[in-house]
Formats: structure tokens, sequence, C-alpha cells
């Protein structure tokens, strides 16, 4: 996750019904894309196995578990995922009780943990009804500020969050931002969207895509595409 090429800089979201379905896309998309995150989609479906079989043909797997339980069971359950050999789980990013259990679970494993701040397809309206007062990027800060805390090594959060998140906790925190479109393109379920440019502009590390490329009728050329953006918004000025 501290390799910065482009390609590397990308997450594409396997969020497919069959690990069949997942594997042809993995192979369609070859080379052009490096990283991969195995959801609870999948999960449900043998996609442990195919994140095993990711890593051995080389690629980088991201475990999107969005852990969240009493600490003993979320230490123990991090603890189990070490042996998979994966790079990056996430857990919620609610409480410092979960996220220190995830980090002494991971014990001295190279495992990458990743907070769940607030979830990309969450509005303010959203946040009211659970009670919370907050606005969701005051709540997403808040929360990035407990994960720095706790020792995980980075936050999930909307691109239109990343520059007040970089600017308040500063560099070596990792910012992994779903919830990414190009300008005019379906926003699906998606609320608190950006675009990649403007992701990585805002100091992202990676950008998780899943359905503008599982769902184009190339995804390799939409996948091009996206690191393309991601090239382009690193070059200075
Ligand atoms: O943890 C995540 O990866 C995640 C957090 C979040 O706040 N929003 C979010 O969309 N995600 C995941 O990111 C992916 C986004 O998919 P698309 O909306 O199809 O690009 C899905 O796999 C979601 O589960």
């Amino acid at each position: 996750m501290t390799s910065r090429t482009a390609k590397d800089r990308l997450i594409v979201a396997l969020d497919m019904p069959t690990v069949e379905e997942a594997q042809r896309l993995v192979v369609r998309l070859g080379d052009t894309v490096s990283f991969y995150k195995v959801g609870l989609e999948l999960l449900f479906a043998g996609g442990l196995d195919l994140a095993r079989s990711l890593k051995s043909d080389g690629k980088k797997v991201f475990l999107d578990m969005k852990l969240l339980d009493i600490g003993t069971t979320v230490e123990r359950a991090v603890a189990n995922v070490t042996e998979i050999g994966v790079d990056v789980l996430t857990v919620h990013g609610h409480d410092l009780k979960t996220m220190r259990a995830a980090v002494a679970g991971r014990g001295s494993s190279k495992l990458k943990l990743l907070a769940v701040t607030v979830l990309t397809n969450l509005t303010g309206d959203d946040l009211k009804q659970q009670g919370s007062t907050l606005a969701p990027a005051d709540l997403v800060l808040h929360r990035a500020k407990l994960a720095r805390e706790s020792g995980v090594d980075g936050v999930i959060a909307s691109g239109q969050e990343a520059r007040r998140i970089r600017d308040t906790i500063g560099p070596g925190f990792l910012i992994v931002t779903p919830g990414i479109r190009l300008t005019g393109s379906s926003t699906d379920d998606q609320e608190r969207i950006t675009t990649p440019d403007n992701a990585i502009a805002s100091g992202a590390d990676c950008i998780v895509v899943g359905r503008p490329i599982t769902q184009a009728d190339d995804p390799k050329l939409a996948a091009e595409t996206f690191v393309n953006h991601i090239r382009e918004a690193e070059l200075p000025g």
C-alpha cells in the first residue's frame, strides 16, 4: 500500500455474485489492475479462496469485512485474518475499543488496518436517524482522529473529506476513498461522491472503484481511464 504508482492506487472492488465471474473479470483486466477488494458479497460465495489465489498471482488484496463487535471477538477474528495473508482489512471506526482490539489482533503481522468512518452512501439525514447531530464531514474527521489514536493505519472516507483529514492528521496516515465516479456518470446508491482526480488531489492514497469498472462494456478500458485520471492528478500544478 505504500508503493505509489498510479496503477497501485486503483483498488477494484470485486462486488460480483460468484467467484467464477470475478475470476473472468480479473483475467480481462490483466496487468491493468494490481489491487483488488474482496467484500461481503463475494465473501459469502467463496471469496476467501479467491483472495488467496489473487495473492499467489502477485496481486494485492484488500479484505473488506467491516468488523464491528466486542473487543475479544474482533481481536481473535483479526488474528485469524492475519493467517490468510491479505494486505488490508477493514474494521468499523465508530469506537476506540473496536479499533484497538483490531490492532492487538494484528500483532506483528504486516496486515494494514483501515477504519471505516462514515459510509459514502450516507447523508446528514441518515446520520440524524442514527442519533448523530454532526454533519458527515465532521463525524468523519472525529472518527479519523480516533482511528489515528487507536493505532490503525488509516481510514476509509469519501474523497470529499480527504483534504480535511490530510490537513488535520498529516502524512503517513492512509486515506482510501470509495464513492468514486467520473463526471456525469451514474452515482448508483452512492451519496458523497468525488471524481478520481479530486480524491487524489485532496490527499487520498488510493481510490476504490466498483461498478464503473465491473459493469462497464469494456472493463479494461474503464480501469485504464481511472489509472489515467490518477496519473493526471499526480502531475504537479
Ligand atoms: O469499505 C468500503 O470499501 C466502502 C466504504 C464506504 O464508505 N463506501 C463504499 O462504497 N465502500 C465500498 O466501495 C465499493 C464501492 O463500489 P462502487 O460504488 O460500485 O464503486 C463497494 O465495494 C463498497 O462496499
